[in-house]
């Protein structure tokens, strides 16, 4: 597979004492997501500065589509066949969301409005297409920028908080978007706290604290080591009263924790065989099982529960 970021032990530091990059090593490929994750002040803009060759690393070796992004002339390659969406960064209020987007298409010298077009209807910008930016809210706002860093089908796109400011129903079609654009090749970068562009889009994520990278691999990967205890879950086709199900769970085993409702057991223990004894003491009795599985917290928990550890 095609490498697209590859950068190998980069240090930086802003003031020459503290590291705020240290170590950090990552490859991106083509059709690839990455989510870059961690708490406030983790790094990741920084990385992602370093990585665009706006910051200078201390250290380490970094290579974008095989160029080097801190030599000029290379850099140049590199942007052309890339979008970036820098965070919070305003966009020029004066001009219309037209003379925007023709100054992003000379740039990249786009003639073929078809993609425009159909950003602009995604985005829902078509009536508002010759009015100010300054006029904009921030979700729109937001979609401008996106809008422009997508118009010449970038391969790569390096984000930071891409769904900032968007409704529900934008960033599910951005969402989408992106996913179609990851089948045609394009590989991303996404700096995040956005939990549900996580989860849906990203197929893998890098975690960095005080600028660390402290986990990477994929969300599930992040759920199974971040459960604090292993636990089953046995989901029941009808709902059963509370105190039968205690009744009938009695004897059962040593489980270290059995968590009953109306037609879901959770079984804390590290004993699968326990799990298994409680499954078949529930089928004996007659009760129907919908599911019974390795239960896994969700994402956002994980992530708390992972970095609580650390
Ligand atoms: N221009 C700067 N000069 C000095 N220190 C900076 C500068 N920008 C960021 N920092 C420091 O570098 C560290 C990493 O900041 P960075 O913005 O990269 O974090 P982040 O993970 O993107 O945070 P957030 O999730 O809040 O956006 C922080 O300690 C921050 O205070």
């Amino acid at each position: 597979m095609n490498k697209h970021i590859d950068a190998i032990n980069v240090d930086f530091t802003y003031d020459n004492k503290k590291l705020v990059l240290n170590n950090v090593s990552l490859s991106t490929y083509q059709g690839e997501s990455v989510g870059l994750v961690g708490p406030n002040g983790a790094g990741k803009t920084t990385l992602v500065r370093v990585l665009l060759g706006i910051l200078y690393p201390k250290n380490g070796n970094i290579q974008v589509f095989g160029y080097n992004p801190l030599n000029k002339k290379e850099r140049e390659k590199i942007y052309g066949q890339m979008g970036y969406l820098p965070e919070g960064a305003d966009v020029y209020p004066q001009l219309t969301l037209k003379q925007y987007i023709e100054l992003f298409k000379t740039l990249h010298e786009v003639e073929d409005n078809s993609t425009i077009e159909e950003l602009l209807d995604m985005f829902d910008l078509q009536d508002v297409f010759e009015k100010r930016l300054g006029t904009f809210s921030k979700g729109m706002k937001q979609k401008a920028k996106l809008l422009t860093i997508l118009i010449h089908s970038p391969k790569l796109l390096i984000m930071d908080e891409p769904t900032d400011g968007l409704d529900i129903a934008s960033k599910e079609e951005t969402i989408e978007y992106m996913r179609k654009l990851k089948k045609k090749g394009t590989s991303m970068l996404i700096a995040t706290h956005d939990p549900y562009l996580v989860e849906n889009l990203c197929d893998r994520i890098i975690m960095i604290n005080k600028g660390e990278i402290i986990f990477e691999g994929t969300t599930q990967q992040l759920q199974e080591v971040a459960q604090n205890e292993p636990c089953y879950v046995i989901e029941l086709m009808e709902k059963v009263k509370k105190e039968k199900l205690e009744e009938i769970l009695n004897n059962i085993g040593e489980p270290q924790k059995i968590i009953v409702e109306e037609n879901t057991i959770k079984i804390w223990t590290d004993d699968e065989n326990i799990a298994k004894n409680v499954y078949k003491k529930v089928v004996d009795e007659g009760l129907i099982v919908k599911n019974f599985d390795r239960y896994l917290p969700t994402f956002s928990q994980a992530y708390k529960n992972f970095l609580e550890g650390k």
